[in-house]
């Protein structure tokens, strides 16, 4: 069920209305609703259930405290890719010993706190990261845990720039040279092996891709079974799409189906880092136009300017995303419906939230852009000089601010003139 619905005309995140909303914390403004996060982790959860697993959300994809202490409380674990996210997850309740910590260039003061609070699983993304983490482990006098990210080499069939399972991805190291890794790997005193990883890019709508990624990597984990390392988990990765438009992507349930049964009977641990599946539709980017800016009647080319902009929203500027728009009042009829261009006020032409949408507009209505829970604040800019949003959780009939919007004075902090 969806818990983004029209109630008496006018769109509600859970039992309240987003016009109260905006109303009360202003806009642009992010609103999620926790019932929709519970839901979606659950029925991930449920999906797995009679496998030994771990869901790790993937905090780039959402990392407000207020998101990540819900999922925490629901049993989640998390994957992170910087010592910020850890940081964030700590402070939300999250508990350290179910973080995987992922990305390709993890610093050594990265290393040594995600060693102190005894993290789950590094994610080892190259031969140099792994004899940097046996240094930093041994001189610590500790043993960190790793798996080796392998590129399968499998074309995910998703957006470029998204697509991280291909061989000339900067991502992991190739999968023909993995057993070679372990081997150095087992010698390694501040090394334990523990699983092997793997993630082969974002927004996949084919189970395909996946399946052929699990295949080959758990081809990979009987060679090394064979040289006496033992693997004890398979960590797939995130990856799974959502539907923004007319996408058709296989549901948690197909999905995890699919891996159970490449992975049935085997003595294996199951670690998923899904991000945009749980969080992409829980929420919504809520904005206001401020001025509709009628183009030449024959181009058809109007401009409504709302005051969120691609700082606030990046995707459609950065992928060409379309994320669907919809008023928050339901239209009466009495203003004509024409085809927009909803853009923001910054100096840049890739400043869009979405092109050519049929929408009965006047100044100062509110719209909602959906599907924007993921990747949505967390990749927001200050560019122009804009603050960054507010972002409210709805529960129930409350709404809770859990991120103020930041301030000009918060803009500024930290700067100061040269000395005169
Ligand atoms: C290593 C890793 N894990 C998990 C994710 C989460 O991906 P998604 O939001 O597509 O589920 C990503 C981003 O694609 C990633 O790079
Ligand atoms: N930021 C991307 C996804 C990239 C995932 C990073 N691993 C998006 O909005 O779709």
């Amino acid at each position: 069920m969806d818990h983004f619905q029209y109630r008496d005309g006018v769109l509600h995140a859970e039992g309240v209305s987003l016009s109260a909303i905006a109303e009360r914390f202003g806009t642009p403004c992010y609103v999620y609703s926790a019932a929709t996060l519970t839901r979606h982790y659950r029925v991930f959860d449920d999906a797995l259930a009679g496998i030994d697993h771990d869901i790790c959300f993937a905090v780039k994809a959402n990392g407000n405290i207020g998101v990540l202490g819900l999922l925490a409380d629901l049993g989640s674990g998390f994957d992170i890719v910087s010592v910020g996210e850890l940081e964030r997850v700590i402070t939300a309740g999250g508990d350290p010993a179910k973080v995987v910590f992922s990305g390709v260039g993890k610093r050594v003061d990265e290393i040594e706190r995600a060693l102190e609070v005894g993290i789950a699983c590094f994610n080892v993304e190259s031969e140099v990261e792994l004899a940097r983490i046996d240094t930093v482990a041994r001189r610590m006098g500790k043993i960190a845990p790793i798996s080796l990210r392998v590129n399968p080499d499998v074309d995910a069939q998703t957006h470029p720039y998204i697509a991280t399972g291909l061989k000339d991805n900067k991502f992991g190291v190739g999968i023909e040279r993995a057993e070679a890794i372990y081997a150095q790997a087992a010698t390694l005193a501040g090394i334990a092996i523990r699983g092997v990883d793997c993630h082969i890019g974002s927004q996949l709508t084919r189970l395909a891709p996946f399946k052929d990624a699990v295949q080959r990597v758990l081809a990979l984990i009987d060679r090394l079974a064979e040289c006496d390392i033992v693997i004890r988990h398979l960590d797939v990765g995130g990856g799974l799409g959502i539907r923004y438009r007319d996408e058709t992507p296989p549901s948690p349930a197909e999905y995890a189906t699919a891996i159970r049964d490449l992975v049935a009977g085997r003595d294996l641990k199951l670690v998923v880092e899904p991000g945009r599946v749980l969080a992409a539709n829980a929420g919504v980017l809520l904005t206001r136009v401020e001025l509709l800016k009628p183009g030449i009647e024959a181009d058809d080319k109007h401009f409504a300017v709302v005051d969120a902009a691609m700082n606030d929203l990046l995707r459609p500027a950065l992928y060409d995303a379309w994320q669907a728009i919809v008023p928050v009042t339901e239209t009466t009829g009495t203003v004509e419906a024409r085809r927009w261009e909803i853009v923001g006020p910054i100096c840049e032409t890739g400043d869009f939230l979405g092109r050519d949408r049929e929408l009965a507009l006047t100044e100062g209505d509110l719209l909602a852009v959906r599907s924007a829970g993921a990747y949505g604040f967390t990749m927001a800019s200050t560019y122009n000089a804009r603050p960054r949003v507010a972002e409210v959780m709805v529960d129930g009939d409350v709404p809770h601010e859990v991120r103020a919007r930041e301030t000009i004075a918060d803009l500024m902090r930290g700067e100061r003139r040269l000395p005169s």
